[in-house]
Formats: C-alpha cells, structure tokens, sequence
C-alpha cells in the first residue's frame, strides 16, 4: 500500500498545523481541502501544495479519499461527519464530537453500519509527554492514583482567534472547547465517569473581537465562560477541574495525578510532550527537622509531533486491523460528561452519567509517526 489520500474540511484557524503536520507523515496524504469559503480553500490549498481545492462536497467526491478530516466549527461537525460517513469515508473530528448526545449517538451509529471508523480529538493523548506518564502510571510510580486536579484558566480565545464567536456558543465555552484535552486525559487514566457535579458563571454576556477583519464587533455568550467541575469516576477515583475564559491570570495546563506513593504532575494535555515530574511524599518529619519535596523528572522522547496524529494512528489502525486511540466512543463519552457538567452547572444537581468507555488503549511500543508502514 502507499500513503493514505485524506480530505480536510474547514481550513480555518487550525488546518495550517494539520496540513503541514499530515505532509510530514509518509503514512497520510491530503488530496484535497474544502471549506464554505471557496476562495480560503484555494489559499490553503495554494500555500501548502494541496493538488485541489473546493467545496465540503467535492471532497466527499473526491475518489481518492479514504479519510475525511473535519476542522469545522463544533455545530458544523455532526453534519459534516455525517455526510463523510454516508459518503463511505473514514472520519476524524475536531472536538468536540458533536453538540448534542443525539445527533452524536446518531453518528456512531451510521459509521458502525456503513462499516467506517470515527475518531475523535484530542489527539494530544497520543503525544510521547502523556504516553509516557500513562505508562508510569500505570507501572506503578505513584502507587494507587486516588484523585487528580487540573486547571485551564486564561483571558480567553477572543484575545487571539479571528472568529471567536463560536468558542463562546452552544458547543464550546471553556468546557467544550478545553474541556476535552482534560476531560480525554482524565477518562484515559480512571476509566468511565460516573457522575459529575459543576458550578458555572459568566464575566459578561457580550465579548469583543480583538484582531482580524471583524475586530470591534460584539458577540454573545452562550455559555459559562467559568465553570469548576467535581467528577466522580466509576472506579471511585475523582477530580476536580477549572477551565474558566475570564482569567487574568494565565495558568494552564495543570494535571496533577495524586496516588498512594506520590504525586505525578503531566504534561499540558493541550500539548504533544512536555514535564512529566514525580513529587515523593516527605514521609515521617522526625524533630522538626525540614524535608525539601523533590521534584524527579521522568524523562521521555520528544518527537515533533502534533495534531494529525490521531488520524495517522487511525489509518495505521485500520490496516493493523487494532482499534484506534482516539475513538469515536472516547469522544462520545467525553461530550456526554461535559453535557452533563453544563446540566448541573444549570440545575444546581449532580447528574449522573449514563455512558461508559471501554479501556483506551496505548499506542503501540515503537510507534514511529514518521516511518513509512503502509
Ligand atoms: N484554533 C485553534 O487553535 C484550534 C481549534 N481546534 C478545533 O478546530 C475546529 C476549528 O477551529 P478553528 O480552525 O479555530 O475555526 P475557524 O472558524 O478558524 O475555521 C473553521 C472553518 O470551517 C469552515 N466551515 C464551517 N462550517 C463548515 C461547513 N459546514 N462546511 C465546510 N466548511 C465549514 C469555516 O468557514 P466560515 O468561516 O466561512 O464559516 C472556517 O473556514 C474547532 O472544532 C476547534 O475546537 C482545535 C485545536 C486548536
Ligand atoms: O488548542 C486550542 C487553542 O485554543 C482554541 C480556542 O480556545 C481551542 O479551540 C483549541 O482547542
């Protein structure tokens, strides 16, 4: 076999990572781009040596697509995987899955009849920096992990992204649209979220764009731009998680992994690689005498590599015959907590969640995202 011919839909903000990512890897190659915007599909197409360019449809037509890659906006996605689907093309979705537990079930669904694949981002739980602190995990490091902490707080995207309105819609807000790196890391470590409990608030009910052709123009909030979340995790593990868009101060990337023996601080899930440190527990302070807490790196490779890799890791799967990392079930499992998170920050209730996921599994040992195996 030879590269595999991949489709991208939507060439917004993110697509020049992707279509330069996608190039790099000899397993993948992207054949055409599509967009509502014709003319910003012919300039991706243009700038990154794509041989055509077109509407969402002629992607779908495009003969030589296996795998369409969505990078839609959040209310787009369903309707755009769907349509892959029924094209008979494989799917990988921008997060999150879909807005609403339906239309997301309703996507599954069709994929699994017409025998195609989804997967779902984030594909950051793919990257060497969470792998490898999976695998320490889970060879013991800190002993039995009890309960996790992670925050994202910054000023928000509007500071930064052209057309932010959608960040701030039904679909995104801190939750939906950061959630998922944390939320995908959390599920890959404790298993299926049982029930979740939240508190959400909102700075203001209109923000501003900052930068691009549209800059000075108002938009609404839809959703909470803070929201703090309790997840109770069938295993009896549970984490407490801040993702807030109306911080000065910007902190993020904090996931703090506590066990019996120690704790784990990772990598930011919203990145590939990055700190992996293991804090030992002081143990018995004899005399008042003081313990400095050590800090022991664990180190790991460091591949540049970036988004892209969850639908690399999907092409190779289907041909390995394995399931893929980022799957369909993990990105349905993960709206449905985050629904459920947006529910009881509106109701003031915990909602109990009714979805599972099977075990995510690992990466292969010796997964190469440059070499050619196919
Ligand atoms: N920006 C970022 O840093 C990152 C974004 N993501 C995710 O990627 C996705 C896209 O984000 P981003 O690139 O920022 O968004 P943008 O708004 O910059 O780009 C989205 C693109 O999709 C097009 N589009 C929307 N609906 C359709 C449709 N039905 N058919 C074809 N094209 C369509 C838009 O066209 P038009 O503008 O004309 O409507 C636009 O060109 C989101 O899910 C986001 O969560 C993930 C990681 C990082
Ligand atoms: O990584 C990211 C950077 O910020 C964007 C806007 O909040 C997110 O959509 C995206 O997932």
């Amino acid at each position: 076999m030879s590269a595999v011919g991949i489709g991208i839909i939507g060439v917004g903000v993110i697509s020049d990572t992707y279509l330069e990512n996608l190039a790099a890897f000899a397993d993948t190659e992207v054949l055409i781009v599509g967009d509502l915007d014709r003319a910003r599909a012919q300039a991706q197409a243009e700038k990154h040596g794509v041989p055509a360019f077109g509407a969402a449809s002629d992607v779908l037509a495009h003969p030589g697509v296996d795998l369409v890659v969505n990078l839609t906006i959040p209310a787009a996605h369903i309707e755009v995987s769907r349509a892959a689907v029924a094209a008979g093309k494989h799917v990988w979705t921008e997060k999150p899955l879909g807005l609403d537990r339906d239309g997301a079930a309703l996507l599954l669904h069709e994929a699994d009849a017409a025998g195609v694949r989804i997967g779902s981002a984030p594909d950051t739980l793919l990257g060497p920096g969470f792998q490898a602190a999976r695998r320490a995990i889970e060879a013991g490091v800190i002993g039995r992990p009890l309960f996790a902490q992670t925050v994202f707080q910054t000023q928000g995207p509007d500071l930064w992204h052209p057309s932010p309105a959608f960040l701030f819609a039904q679909g995104a807000g801190p939750l939906l649209d950061m959630g998922p790196y944390y939320f995908s890391a959390l599920i890959s470590l404790f298993g299926s979220v049982d029930r979740v409990a939240a508190v959400g608030s909102k700075a203001r009910e209109q923000r501003e764009i900052h930068t691009g052709p549209n800059a000075g123009t108002l938009f609404p909030v839809e959703v909470p731009s803070t929201i703090q979340v309790v997840t109770a995790f069938e295993s009896g593990q549970s984490a407490q998680s801040l993702l807030s868009f109306d911080s000065a101060l910007e902190r993020h990337g904090v996931v703090e992994i506590h066990g019996t023996d120690g704790t784990l601080v990772l990598p930011d899930p919203n990145q590939f690689a990055g700190r992996i440190a293991y804090v030992k527990p002081l143990g018995v302070l004899r005399d008042g005498m003081k313990t400095t807490q050590e800090w022991i790196e664990i180190e790991h490779a460091d591949l540049a590599v970036g988004r892209g890799l969850g639908a690399l890791d999907m092409v190779r799967a289907i041909a390995e015959g394995r399931p893929h990392v980022a799957s369909g079930e993990l990105g349905f499992h993960v709206l449905d907590v985050l629904l459920s998170a947006q529910e009881s920050a509106a109701t003031g209730v915990t909602v109990p969640v009714a979805s599972s996921v099977a075990p995510v599994p690992l990466l292969p040992e010796g997964f190469d995202p440059f070499a050619a195996t196919l």
